[in-house]
């Protein structure tokens, strides 16, 4: 399969020679009677670098791909945040790979947490899903911008913009409102981001200069292709976190050409420019932005995508992992493989953790030992592959993920063993005691 290379690119993409109109998108008859349809990623009016759009040619507009359908509900993919669905998370939380689900994989979304709402236009949903060989139903998702990661085995995606096949640490991204069919060869389990705010661009590299981080060349869109095969198709529409379904009596993927900037792509995390300090010092994360979702703020994103993957430490007189912290951003964490270390124990690849708001966190104890008594000889981190969800909004965890039998109770234990600074505690008299009010016992409050 061949792939158009560069993010935003003007690309064009023919799956039959003469499809596309030459200097102009909407002539008063396509080429072999298709129709010309735009697809609008910002509005019209958006300024340049920002304003996506592609025209699209293809056998039906897709206005004819849709049918009357019923309200069904998928209780557990959640996209507003009221009480009826969600609820505020005031400590810490981790959760193991969750339990594979049954059914098709719309209907197998558990979302853990959100903040904003579709309805909003702004935040996020982080969810856990499982894929099936089997057929699985068409989706259109009015509500955001879909950023999927395979956890365990490589996915296909199918839009009408042609086909992106998504390995194992890579992501795709799915605009908002196109089809998508995804399908697999091995069962697998797929972190899923629901973008409800604009729309990912890279972040500004500033005073890191031109290059680095994720570089632009290495973000890939499908080459145009169609399916021939015109056969009853079971679609499901989402909106403003409802789903409707209906069946189709034929392909909505029955575009034959496209040309714009605006289009699904796929990104191998592994291709990630990591850039860090070599001289002392843990910088904050944002150096490992991939991906940004920019507010109304300059300089605060609705939501930053950002990846923690094999990489040298390197720095002298340095507590090399990250420090204790309390971040003004709300902090949704995964793991595709290995080991993240911050948390060597409890965070397994296929689990997830909340560390919301101005919520304080760090190393684990285990962490914090080694690494302050460890030799600080260059040390590579290999076979590992993190990943934040940081959003400006608080993250709020839905009923399901506070339920659930995969939520580690005693997660917060995992900081009960530090000890306050000894010395202090000898040279000034302090007894210990008051400073240890971290519970082991499970303190969510539910
Ligand atoms: O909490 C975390 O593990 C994520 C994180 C990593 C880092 O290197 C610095 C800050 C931060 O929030
Ligand atoms: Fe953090």
């Amino acid at each position: 399969m061949s792939y158009l290379s560069g993010f935003r690119n003007y690309h064009s993409t023919e799956a039959l020679a003469g499809v596309l109109p030459i200097g102009q998108n909407s002539p008063q008859r396509c080429a072999f009677g298709l129709y010309a349809e735009q697809i609008s990623g910002s509005a019209f009016t958006a300024p340049q670098g920002h304003n996506l759009r592609s025209w699209m040619y293809r056998i039906r507009p897709s206005v004819a791909h849709r049918a009357d359908g019923d309200l069904v509900e998928f209780v557990n993919w959640v996209s507003q945040s009221d009480d009826s669905n969600t609820q505020i998370a005031f400590d810490p939380l981790r959760w193991n790979p969750l339990a594979a689900v049954e059914g098709h994989w719309v209907e197998s979304v558990r979302t853990l947490t959100i903040a904003g709402s579709a309805s909003s236009q702004i935040g996020m949903s982080a969810s856990i899903a499982t894929l099936y060989e089997r057929q699985q139903p068409v989706l259109q998702n009015h509500d955001a911008e879909m950023l999927v990661m395979p956890i365990s085995s490589s996915i296909s995606l199918r839009t009408e913009f042609g086909v992106l096949d998504i390995g194992v640490g890579s992501l795709g991204v799915i605009p908002r409102s196109a089809f998508v069919e995804l399908s697999t060869e091995n069962t697998t389990q797929i972190y899923l981001l629901e973008n409800y705010g604009s729309p990912f661009e890279l972040p500004n590299r500033g005073a890191i200069g031109a290059n680095g981080l994720a570089n632009e060349r290495d973000f890939e869109y499908p080459t145009a292709s169609f399916v021939e095969q015109q056969s009853a198709t079971w679609v499901i529409e989402k909106r403003e976190g409802r789903f409707r379904e209906f069946t189709l009596e034929h392909s909505p993927f029955d575009v034959l050409g496209w040309h714009g900037n605006h289009a699904p792509y796929r990104y191998d995390l592994r291709r990630f420019n990591t850039l860090g300090s070599i001289s002392y010092d843990h910088p904050d994360p944002s150096i490992f932005t991939v991906l940004t979702s920019p507010s109304q703020t300059a300089g605060v994103a609705n939501i930053d995508v950002v990846v923690f993957g094999d990489r040298w430490l390197v720095a002298e007189n340095t507590f090399r992992p990250p420090w204790y912290h309390r971040n003004v951003m709300a902090e949704f964490m995964g793991l595709i493989y290995g080991t993240y270390d911050a948390k060597p124990n409890g965070f397994l690849p296929g689990g997830a953790s909340l560390h919301n708001a101005g919520s304080p966190h760090g190393p684990d104890y285990d962490a914090f030992s080694k690494a302050s008594a460890s030799e600080l000889t260059p040390h590579k981190l290999s076979g590992t592959l993190a990943f934040m969800f940081e959003t400006s909004a608080p993250q709020r965890i839905t009923h399901f993920a506070a339920n659930a039998t995969e939520r580690q109770k005693d997660y917060v234990g995992c900081w009960k063993d530090i000890q306050p600074a000894s010395q202090i505690i000898k040279e000034f008299n302090v007894p210990d005691n008051i400073s240890r009010n971290n519970k082991s016992t499970d303190s969510h409050n539910g």
